[in-house]
């Protein structure tokens, strides 16, 4: 990390906070009406190809719950896999069947255990704190995503990156440093858009 960093990483931070704190003061009822709105009462939010290989989270703190989307997906013939945290700098994703157990993972999250078979996702909707309209985003500062991603490219894979997010967490401009990974889509309770818009 250079000198140059240091006012991005305090800004990412500043913003990370002001979005999640507009995230925490939404009503958990209102959420819960989106959550289930996305899945889809005509269909759910995202067409996929048949058979496609879809990463979801299972939502921490005020997150927007896509289990609901998933469970859907899944439906229509997706499989579904989870994040599981297999050491301090690595995510994996692995195989879920909606609604089956999970176990306790590091930093508090639940995820297969290691008998689920590891996926590489076709599709990922990724969790975050805040996002811009040019696709940038902030998780919330441990780099899984960003090193996950990353190490699926290096085996030439380029799973399509769509963010999940309230349209609140929108902040005016991301800071990118040069491991930060951008957004093809962003899927709120506005509907699915692509990015830049
Ligand atoms: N739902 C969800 N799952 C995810 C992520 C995510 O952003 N959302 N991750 C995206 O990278 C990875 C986990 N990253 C995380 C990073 C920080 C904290 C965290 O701040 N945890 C709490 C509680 C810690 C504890 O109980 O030990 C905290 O520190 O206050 C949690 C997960 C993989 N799974
Ligand atoms: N591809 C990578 N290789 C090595 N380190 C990385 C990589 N991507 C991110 N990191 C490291 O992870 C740390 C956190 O990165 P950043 O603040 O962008 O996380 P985040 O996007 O908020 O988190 P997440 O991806 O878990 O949602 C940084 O210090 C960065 O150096």
């Amino acid at each position: 990390m250079t000198t140059d960093d240091t006012p991005d990483i305090a800004l990412k931070n500043t913003i990370r906070q002001a979005a999640l704190a507009r995230r925490d003061a939404l009503a958990p009822s209102w959420r819960a009406d989106i959550s289930a709105r996305l899945a889809g009462v005509d269909g759910p939010a995202i067409a996929l190809d048949p058979g496609a290989v879809v990463a979801g989270f299972h939502p921490i703190r005020s997150e927007l719950d896509v289990r609901p989307l998933l469970a859907r997906l899944a439906d229509h013939g997706a499989r579904i896999c989870l994040p599981a945290i297999v050491d301090a700098h690595t995510i994996l994703f692995r195989r879920w069947i909606p609604g089956a157990a999970l176990v306790e993972m590091a930093l508090g999250t639940v995820g297969p255990g290691d008998s689920a078979e590891a996926l590489d996702p076709d599709v990922i909707l990724m969790p975050l704190s805040a996002f811009d309209r040019h696709g940038g985003r902030i998780g919330y500062g441990g780099g899984f995503y960003d090193r996950a991603i990353a190490a699926l490219r290096t085996r030439g894979l380029s799973p399509r990156l769509i963010g999940v997010a309230f349209d609140c967490q929108q902040a005016d401009r991301v800071p990118t440093e040069p491991h930060d990974i951008a957004l093809d889509e962003i899927l709120t309770e506005s509907g699915l858009r692509r990015l830049p818009y």
